[in-house]
C-alpha cells in the first residue's frame, strides 16, 4: 500500500473531502473499496471524466479497490449537478449503445485481476428493480427535502425561472442510493467524483445514517480547467473524447501537443501517472527553453499511448511528423483528409493525370498555391515546390498516377507550411 493521499495531495487533485482530519489514516489503514459513477451521456468518455477515471486507477494502484459504475438508471434521469437548464431525456436505444461504449472504456484504465480488482458495475441492475412506491417508502422518507433543495445544484436550479423539475430534483436520491447499496453489497466505504458531484456524494454519506448504516467517506477533485477558467478538452471543433470514432488519435494527441504553457504542468500532475521528479523536471525545462514544448509532448505522449496504446501513439506521430513535413507515401485517403483537415482541396477528374500527365505549373495554379504559371514556375525554381512532401525542382515535371500519396490524392506545398490538396476523382 503506497500513501494515496499523499500522492493526490501533491498532484493538486483533492478538492473537499468528508472527515479530513481522519481520511489520511483511514486510507493508509488498510485497502478499502471506492467507487465513481459515470454516466452514459454519450457514446464516449471526454477527457474531462478522465480525471476521475485516473483517480480510481491511482487508487488501485496504491492497494484500493475499484468500482467502476455506469449510470445505465441515473443516465435516463440526467444529473442536474453544474448545469443551468434541464437535459433532454434520451431514448433507449441511445442509452442502450453510450452505456456499451463507456463500458469499455472503463475496462482500458483498471485492472480486473487480483485482490483489488475492479468491478464494472451498471446502476439498472438494482435501480431497475425498484419499484416508485418502495422508492419513496424505503429511501425518499429518510431526505428531507430540506436538505435536498440546500445543495447548490438545486437551489441554483431555484433562482433561474425555468426551475427544475421533479425528474432532475430527485436524482440524487438514486446516487445517494447507489453509494448506500454498493455499501451493502460490496463493502464499499468511499465516493469520488468532480467537485460538482460533492452534494450527491454528501447525500449518500447521509442517507447511509439515516438508515442507521455505517460511516462513509467522500472525496472530490477539481475540475479540470484552463488557466483561464474555461473547461479543458475543447477544441474548436467540439468536446475531445476518448473513443478514436469520436476523436482520432491523431487529433487526441493534436490536442495535448497544442496545451498552453500556463495548463501544462496541471495537466501533467492531472492526468498521467509520471512522479513528481519528472514532472518538476519537466517544469524546470519549461522555465529554460519553454519553446522546445518538451512538456506537451511528454503529455501528448503518455496520453495517447494509454488510451490509444502504442500503435495509436505511432500514427499520431507518424501523422504529425508529416504535416511538419516528412515524405508522404501510401496514405488511406481517410488518413490523409484527418491529417490535412484545415487544408484547402481541389477536385479534377482522374483522366487529367492519364496520357502526358498534368504538369507541376498547371497543379500549383490549379490548387491555388500560386496565383499565375509565371509565379508557379518561379516557386519550383526557388525550391519552394514540394509533392508529397518531396521537393521538386525541375519545372518540367508532371504528375502522373505514381504521383499519388493516397488512393485519390496529390499532397502539394508551396514554402514551409502552405499545403493544398489535388484530388483526383470519377
Ligand atoms: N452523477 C454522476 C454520475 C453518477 C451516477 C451514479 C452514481 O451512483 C454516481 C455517479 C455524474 O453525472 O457524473
Amino acid at each position: 500500500m503506497t500513501d494515496i493521499f499523499a500522492e493526490l495531495s501533491w498532484r493538486g487533485l483533492i478538492h473537499q473531502t468528508t472527515s479530513p482530519d481522519e481520511l489520511p489514516k483511514w486510507l493508509a489503514e488498510q485497502s478499502r473499496t471506492l467507487y465513481c459513477g459515470f454516466d452514459p451521456t454519450a457514446d464516449s468518455l471526454h477527457v474531462g471524466s478522465l480525471l476521475p477515471l485516473m483517480l480510481l486507477r491511482r487508487f488501485q494502484k496504491a492497494g484500493h479497490r475499484p468500482l467502476a459504475l455506469v449510470g445505465g438508471a441515473t443516465g435516463m434521469i440526467g444529473d442536474p449537478s453544474g448545469k443551468s437548464e434541464e437535459r433532454k431525456l434520451l431514448d433507449t436505444d441511445s442509452l442502450a449503445k453510450n452505456v456499451a461504449g463507456i463500458e469499455q472504456q472503463l475496462r482500458l484504465l483498471l485492472d480486473f485481476e487480483g485482490p483489488s480488482g475492479a468491478r464494472l458495475l451498471n446502476n439498472h441492475d438494482w435501480m431497475g428493480k425498484f419499484s416508485f412506491l418502495d422508492f419513496l417508502r424505503d429511501v425518499g422518507k429518510h431526505v428531507p427535502v430540506s436538505v435536498m433543495m440546500a445543495k447548490d445544484s438545486i437551489s441554483g436550479r431555484f433562482e433561474r425561472e425555468a426551475g427544475i423539475s421533479y425528474t432532475e430534483f430527485s436524482y440524487m436520491l438514486l446516487q445517494a442510493y447507489d453509494f448506500v447499496h454498493l455499501n451493502k453489497h460490496f463493502g464499499c466505504e468511499l465516493q469520488i467524483g468532480g467537485s460538482d458531484q460533492w452534494g450527491n456524494i454528501t447525500a449518500g454519506i447521509d442517507l447511509a445514517r439515516r438508515m442507521q448504516g455505517p460511516q462513509l467517506y467522500g472525496m472530490t477533485c477539481p475540475l479540470l480547467l484552463k488557466s483561464d477558467g474555461t473547461k479543458m478538452g475543447k477544441s474548436e471543433k467540439g468536446a475531445i473524447y476518448l473513443s478514436a470514432k469520436r476523436t482520432s488519435p491523431y487529433a487526441f494527441y493534436q490536442y495535448w501537443v497544442n496545451v498552453a504553457d500556463a495548463d501544462v504542468g496541471k495537466c501533467l500532475r492531472f492526468l498521467t501517472e509520471l512522479t513528481q521528479e519528472e514532472i518538476d523536471a519537466l517544469d524546470a525545462s519549461r522555465s529554460t527553453d519553454a519553446a522546445a514544448r518538451q512538456s506537451q509532448k511528454r503529455l501528448a505522449e503518455e496520453l495517447t499511448r494509454m488510451i490509444h496504446g502504442t500503435e495509436g501513439l505511432s500514427a499520431a506521430e507518424r501523422a504529425t511528423a508529416i504535416f511538419f513535413g516528412a515524405e508522404i507515401s501510401q496514405l488511406s485517403d481517410d488518413q490523409l483528409t484527418e491529417i490535412f483537415a484545415d487544408v484547402p482541396s481541389q477536385q479534377l477528374p482522374k483522366d487529367r493525370l492519364s496520357g502526358d500527365g498534368l504538369s507541376l505549373i498547371d497543379a500549383l495554379v490549379e490548387s491555388g498555391l500560386a496565383p499565375s504559371k509565371k509565379e508557379a514556375r518561379r516557386t519550383i525554381e526557388q525550391g519552394g515546390a514540394y509533392v508529397n512532401n518531396t521537393k521538386i525542382t525541375a519545372v518540367d515535371m508532371k504528375l502522373s498516377p505514381a504521383s499519388l500519396a493516397s488512393e485519390t490524392t496529390v499532397v502539394l506545398r508551396s514554402g514551409k507550411k502552405k499545403y493544398a490538396l489535388l484530388r483526383f476523382v470519377g
